[in-house]
């Protein structure tokens, strides 16, 4: 490979050469010690295994043939432990021979001299993706980009500069910062380096094409992702950030940090959670962390919590289905009720309804009664009811009624031999048992035991599915608790239809977060109860609701939540949502930045997308130039499609690699995809089942959200399409998504909002 050099500062040539020669030696010197390490960590691997596999044989071996022994339960669990630590070392062992196998293609990215206060010498600080310890002489000859140090390579350029180490804060002096560029083990270049070049390097990269699965950043964070991506003192982080800021990288790599941060702290992958708009948005970044050499961790979507805690009892609609049905349905009245619905059942004063219904359940719905066992008073329904409304401790509703049912339920337990003696009494006198007095009895008091208990669920039983539904059922009851709280204006329609889809067993998406509310309030459900942090992307897609239940399902974890007003779809761009955020999560510290620098897009595509929003956003474009987005009217669908057939070729001809055709709902990608695939190779990605690949797809704008490609083509940017309320944003998704290239088709009349933008 030719050795490409960039000499920056304006040193001599013999000055230059002499950098040249001590990079290649330092290079040279830190690849032997990665492949002394990796000898010594590959050795350590088969030793590991070897040990795995003994353990295993143990195992086997001592306790198959003997689990039905209890006493030999106890060894079994001993073998088990073995197997377990055998395991967990040789994993550690593996991952750290796959990072060692990884750098030694490009151990470091960046280096910086750093002279602390008080201290002579200068330090040679190499940044790279994991760190490189010389375990012969302890030193390390790379820094993994996350330690304390390296943040001064992100943060500062030479001069005065300062990070906060373990001990506390040290500052210092920057006498120098480089960048390199290795492949394949091999110096392709280094410059020194200063805010203009650091543009420059960016530039470079995000000119690249857009990639199938999302990218790492970690060789060019700036300064203002690097402030979040470190934080660790606030337990919730808000970050408000324009399409294309960097968001979804930053969560990525700030869980990567918090990860590596967290070996001090026990932090580990299964203690992180990052919810995701939808499936196919967590396949997409789901390779990230491995990348970074972390283990992933876990993602989920609010549709699949939702539809695991009802236990299959419902058909839970998806996220997908409820935007298809806003964006895409034919019947405006319809639409508007439904969208008042989403916007009201998601709202705090929703909340306010479902604790008043669960309050007045306490006080009203719980039918206690007297209980008697064996013609004795247990305990009255007063007393009952006093010991369930004195709950000060405030465990949820359904454990409370737990309790008292096993507080009667021991009543019983030394009545019981009594109440046997009665039975067989009266069995003994019946005709025709006198020979199996004994067993028919103890069957009687077995039945009777049981009755006895049902009788006991009647009220220490409460189910969140029938209250809701009583809810919508009862128009009386709903207004009685609405008392004095704003209703919409369609209350009646929304109460009618949510009633009647309930009584069908179909649950909407917008009754997801209320039913999961009750349960969680009622039962204390508690499927995540080892979650430390939190992630929530595409912030601005859930209401109130959502984070009263995020709050019930995470407890006491720490948040980052990222997200951008201006991509919202079914409601109306509000701020507001970041401060009930901090108001429900409530959490001692809490921080919200912004970020408005916009790096995906061309500058061209950006000035297009905000005039497209109509102005007013506080937006800084990265200045890389690409040609200008093309709007196009065509006589009819046919022949957009065949524009679109040749705009894709002639991408693929010109180097780029993924091209979206974007629509507006899953039913127009559907059409639109049969038509194209007669004349082009696409692919069509759906809510459930998508996978974004390279080469052409067809999708829905909602799912677009959060993806990126190297060209996007709207196949009907028409006034019928995009006219409404909402379509103005599906647009700005859909054209935010672009890197290098934007199309818009149209038949007939444009939409206003391109008109607008001036297109
Ligand atoms: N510091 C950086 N260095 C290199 N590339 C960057 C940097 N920051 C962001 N990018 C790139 O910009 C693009 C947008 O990033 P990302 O998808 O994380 O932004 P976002 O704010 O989540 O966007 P959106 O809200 O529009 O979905 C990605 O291609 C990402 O790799």
């Amino acid at each position: 490979m030719s050795m490409v050099l960039y000499k920056m500062r304006g040193d001599n040539v013999d000055n230059y050469r002499q950098n040249l020669r001590e990079e290649k030696l330092y290079l040279e010197k830190t690849l032997k010690v990665i492949q002394k390490e990796l000898e010594t960590e590959s050795g350590k691997l088969s030793h590991r295994k070897r040990n795995l596999i003994e353990a295993r044989k143990d195992m086997w071996e001592n306790t198959a043939h003997s689990s039905n022994d209890f006493t030999k339960l106890v060894e079994m669990s001993q073998y088990l432990l073995e197997v377990n630590s055998q395991t967990a070392s040789y994993l550690d062992t593996s991952r750290q021979v796959d990072r060692y196998r990884k750098i030694i293609e490009s151990p470091y990215f960046g280096r910086f001299d750093f002279t602390e206060d008080g201290c002579r010498n200068e330090e040679k600080i190499y940044v790279g993706l994991y760190t490189v310890m010389d375990s012969e002489t302890n030193t390390v000859r790379v820094y993994d980009w996350r330690a304390p140090i390296s943040s001064i390579f992100y943060r500062y350029e030479p001069g005065r500069a300062e990070y906060t180490a373990p001990a506390g804060l040290i500052a210092g002096e920057v006498l120098l910062k480089r960048q390199y560029k290795i492949r394949n083990s091999e110096l392709v270049y280094f410059f020194d380096c200063n805010i203009l070049i650091n543009d420059k390097i960016l530039q470079e990269i995000l000119s690249r094409n857009a990639s199938a699965k999302m990218r790492n950043i970690v060789e060019t964070i700036q300064k203002e992702q690097d402030l979040i991506i470190r934080d660790t003192g606030s337990d919730l982080l808000i970050v408000q950030g324009v399409a294309g800021s960097g968001k979804t990288s930053i969560a990525l790599h700030r869980v990567a940090y918090l990860l590596y941060d967290g070996l001090k702290t026990n932090l580990g992958s299964h203690n992180v959670i990052i919810i995701s708009p939808n499936a196919v948005f967590s396949k997409y970044i789901s390779n990230v962390l491995p990348e970074l050499g972390e283990e992933n961790v876990r993602r989920a979507t609010f549709d699949d919590i939702a539809a695991k805690a009802f236990e299959n009892r419902l058909t839970v609609e998806n996220r997908a289905a409820q935007l298809e049905a806003v964006i895409g349905g034919r019947d405006r009245g319809e639409i508007a009720a439904r969208r008042q619905g989403i916007i009201f059942k998601g709202s705090k004063t929703f909340a306010e309804i479902l604790d008043r219904l669960l309050t007045y359940c306490g006080r009203r719905l719980i039918p206690f009664e007297d209980v008697y066992y064996n013609g004795v008073i247990l305990e009255t329904k007063q007393q009952l009811k006093n010991r369930f409304l004195n709950n000060k401790t405030g465990i949820p509703m359904a454990r409370q009624l737990q309790r008292i049912e096993n507080m009667l339920l021991d009543k019983v337990h030394p009545l019981q031999k009594k109440r046997l003696r009665k039975i067989e009494k009266i069995v003994a006198q019946s005709d025709g048992r006198e020979f199996e007095v004994k067993s028919f009895s103890r069957l009687l008091s077995i039945k009777e035991a049981g009755k006895f208990q049902k009788r006991l669920h009647k009220f220490t039983r409460v189910d969140y599915l029938k209250l809701y539904q009583r809810l919508f059922q009862q128009r009386e009851l709903f207004f009685e608790l609405s008392r004095g709280l704003e209703l919409p204006e369609d209350i009646h329609r929304i109460i009618s239809s949510t009633g009647a889809s309930l009584q069908k067993g179909l649950l909407r998406y917008e009754d997801a977060a209320p039913l999961l509310y009750l349960k969680l309030k009622i039962d204390g459900y508690k499927p995540f109860s080892e979650i430390k942090q939190v992630v929530i992307d595409e912030a601005q897609d859930y209401y109130p609701l959502h984070y009263e239940v995020f709050k019930l399902l995470f407890g006491d974890a720490k948040y980052t939540v990222l997200g951008d007003i201006n991509q919202t779809i079914e409601k109306e761009k509000d701020n507001s949502i970041y401060e009930d955020i901090s108001e429900i999560l409530n959490k001692q510290k809490t921080i919200k930045l912004s970020l408005n620098k916009g790096y995906r897009s061309s500058y061209e595509i950006n000035d297009f997308t905000q005039r497209l929003l109509g102005g007013g956003q506080d937006f800084v474009p990265f200045e890389r130039h690409e040609k200008e987005p093309v709007i196009q009217k065509k006589k009819t669908k046919e022949l957009i499609d065949r524009a679109i057939a040749a705009d894709v070729r002639d991408f693929m001809e010109e180097g780029y690699e993924s091209v979206a055709v974007i629509c507006k709902t899953q039913q127009e990608a559907n059409k639109v995809h049969s038509g194209l695939k007669k004349l082009i190779p696409a692919k069509l990605i759906q809510a459930r089942d998508g996978r974004v690949e390279k080469g052409a797809l067809v999708i829905p704008s909602y799912l677009a959200k959060g993806l990126e490609f190297d060209a996007v083509i709207v196949h009907d940017a028409g006034r019928e399409n995009y006219s409404g309320r909402l379509d103005k944003k599906l647009l700005y998704v859909a054209c935010t998504r672009a890197l290098h290239r934007l199309c818009l088709y149209y038949t007939g009349e444009k939409s206003p909002f391109i008109e607008g933008a001036g297109g």
